[in-house]
């Protein structure tokens, strides 16, 4: 949770976990009819045929991106056996007594925070773990996605197989668990379920699901075309290497979205415009050719996917620039004029594209898709192919920090603006520059909100907090003491322990803060790094108030 609400975390170029992104369509497959026909991923859920759910919970996008690959590998199967019907539903969506109905489930899910389900698969999972169906005739599978640099690695996957085996559902093929982007692993346990689909004696599933009405509002799918009406500087920034810390206020009226204090909200950015001008070099093509919105596009209207766009339009608002998949280097293997540069690629590729080849890794560490098409330029790939080879632009996720109770209507946000070098060219983080550069006051952005229900205030305002927000860390709770100022007269004790490296350069907020300890709301402890030969952090005050703490802990739990 803290990690989130660090204005800058999604801006990190080395997590490359944002792979792929919901489009309109996939949440309520199966059970709903669809507004929009594009999708190929728009089936509605039928009487007859052999029905397979693939079910998945995904918080940034990789398991869903694995869904669909799967689907495509079970469609394909329709050939040998054209009852054969996938459905692909978010588990966010999924009503989970229809489990009582299903043939065959196979899971997709992922772990996230400190071993815990994704946002939006919550109630699902909490439903799963607690819940006493009979599921003895359910034939089920588990790909867990998650990372074992974490110690709860792929728990979330784990804790539901073993909750579904407990209920009588019968594990087809052994579960998987994914660590990262493992493909070969993902392959492994599709190929075994294909082979399971030509050996099943699948029934005909003469059930059907109740329809469910499309869920209205503006969601990471459908996002709301907000309003930038506020935009200042919080730090005093002089160049390179100081701290540029901004406040933005969006303007949310008439969207009807709604927040508590503690929510993330997503923005979409738009890339930076002379970023895409180096691609377009590197790609050798013209900006005005014609493209196709993609099919995973977030929907500005319902008319979009009639529009076309240029290419330097689809890349601006849908492709991420800056990771590169390995799909890109395979395409430029088959393609390459210059033979120096196809035997380097060769040697790059010989131990294949998977996680063990560390030479890979390595090279791809904070490579953008211009990096790689610039060093192997004797490609003659057409665009088209080279965006079939590019992720999604995912949004990023901001702590909201203001509280609806102040003004409904006005989200704001707290972002460190990334800048740094690598390989020797100057790079920006996407969608913080995109706030700081690119977006004027006035101009509007696609926004949505993001849930976080473990990251909230105590309903008892009496019962005293602690908050330890050093940097963007601060922005959450921002929020959280504002609304504490609406029960100044009998709130509990509020903590606020703030860090940055000057009093006069990045002491965010500061006139707020000094404000709220001055009114007797809070007590401010700020640790200002560089002010002094020791480095003192939070922690450092943290020790040293060790008694009030431990008095507060001890009162309270
Ligand atoms: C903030 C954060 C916390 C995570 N926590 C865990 C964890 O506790 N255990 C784990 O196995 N993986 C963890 N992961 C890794 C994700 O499960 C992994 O990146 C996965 O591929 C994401 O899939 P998704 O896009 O479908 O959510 C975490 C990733 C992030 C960004």
């Amino acid at each position: 949770t803290l990690t989130k609400s660090t204005g800058s975390f999604y801006e990190d170029n080395s997590f490359d976990a944002f792979i792929d992104k919901d489009s309109n369509t996939e949440s309520n497959l199966g059970n709903v009819k669809q507004k929009s026909s594009h999708s190929k991923y728009t089936v509605e859920y039928t009487t007859e045929g052999k029905q397979i759910l693939i079910l998945y919970g995904t918080e940034y996008g990789f398991s869903e991106e694995v869904a669909k690959h799967l689907f495509d590998r079970i469609c394909e199967h329709q050939s040998l056996d054209p009852l054969i019907q996938p459905r692909l539903v978010n588990a966010s969506k999924y009503e989970c007594l229809d489990l009582m109905r299903e043939q065959v489930c196979l899971l997709l899910i992922s772990t996230s925070g400190d071993g815990v389900p994704p946002t939006d698969a919550r109630p699902f999972y909490d439903y799963i773990m607690s819940a006493t169906i009979d599921l003895h005739h359910l034939r089920f599978s588990v790909l867990a996605m998650g990372d074992s640099n974490y110690p709860q690695f792929c728990k979330t996957g784990r804790s539901l197989e073993s909750r579904l085996l407990q209920m009588g559902g019968k594990s087809i093929i052994p579960r998987q668990d994914v660590d990262m982007e493992d493909w070969s692993a993902i392959y492994s346990w599709i190929s075994k379920f294909i082979n399971f689909l030509t050996s099943a004696d699948l029934r005909v599933n003469l059930d059907y699901l109740r329809l469910k009405q499309e869920e209205e509002g503006y969601n990471r799918h459908r996002p709301f075309m907000a309003t930038l009406k506020v935009k200042r500087l919080l730090t005093s920034y002089q160049g390179p290497g100081d701290k540029e810390t901004i406040h933005c206020e969006l303007d949310i009226t008439g969207s009807g979205l709604t927040w508590t204090s503690g929510d993330a909200v997503g923005i979409y950015p738009q890339n930076n415009k002379s970023e895409v001008d180096w691609l377009l070099k590197c790609m050798k093509c013209q900006d005005s050719d014609p493209v196709q919105i993609p099919d995973w596009a977030y929907k500005e209207d319902e008319n979009q996917l009639e529009k076309q766009i240029n290419l330097r339009q689809a890349l601006m608002t849908y492709y991420d620039l800056k990771n590169v998949k390995t799909d890109l280097l395979l395409a430029l293997q088959d393609n390459l004029k210059a033979s120096k540069q196809k035997i380097r690629l060769s040697e790059l590729l010989r131990e294949g594209v998977s996680k063990a080849n560390c030479e890979l890794k390595e090279y791809l560490s904070g490579k953008e898709v211009a990096d790689v098409l610039e060093e192997y330029d004797s490609h003659t790939l057409p665009h088209h192919q080279i965006l079939s080879c590019m992720k999604p632009l995912q949004p990023r996720y901001y702590s909201i920090s203001s509280s609806p109770l102040i003004d409904k209507n006005t989200v704001c946000v707290t972002a460190a603006v990334v800048r740094y070098e690598l390989l020797g060219i100057p790079r920006t983080g996407v969608t913080t520059t995109f706030l700081q550069d690119r977006l004027e006051v006035g101009e509007r952005c696609p926004v949505f909100m993001s849930r976080n229900p473990d990251f909230r205030l105590p309903a008892d305002h009496r019962i005293p907090v602690i908050l330890i927000g050093p940097g963007t860390g601060i922005a959450p709770f921002r929020a959280f003491v504002q609304e504490r100022a609406l029960h100044k007269q009998d709130c509990g004790e509020v903590h606020l322990y703030f860090g940055c490296r000057h009093r006069d350069n990045d002491y965010l907020y500061s006139q707020e803060l000094e404000t709220w300890k001055k009114e007797e709301l809070i007590s401010l402890h700020v640790a200002f790094s560089r002010e002094q030969e020791r480095k003192v952090y939070v922690q450092h005050l943290l020790v040293h108030d060790e008694a009030i703490i431990w008095k507060l802990i001890n009162q309270f739990t």
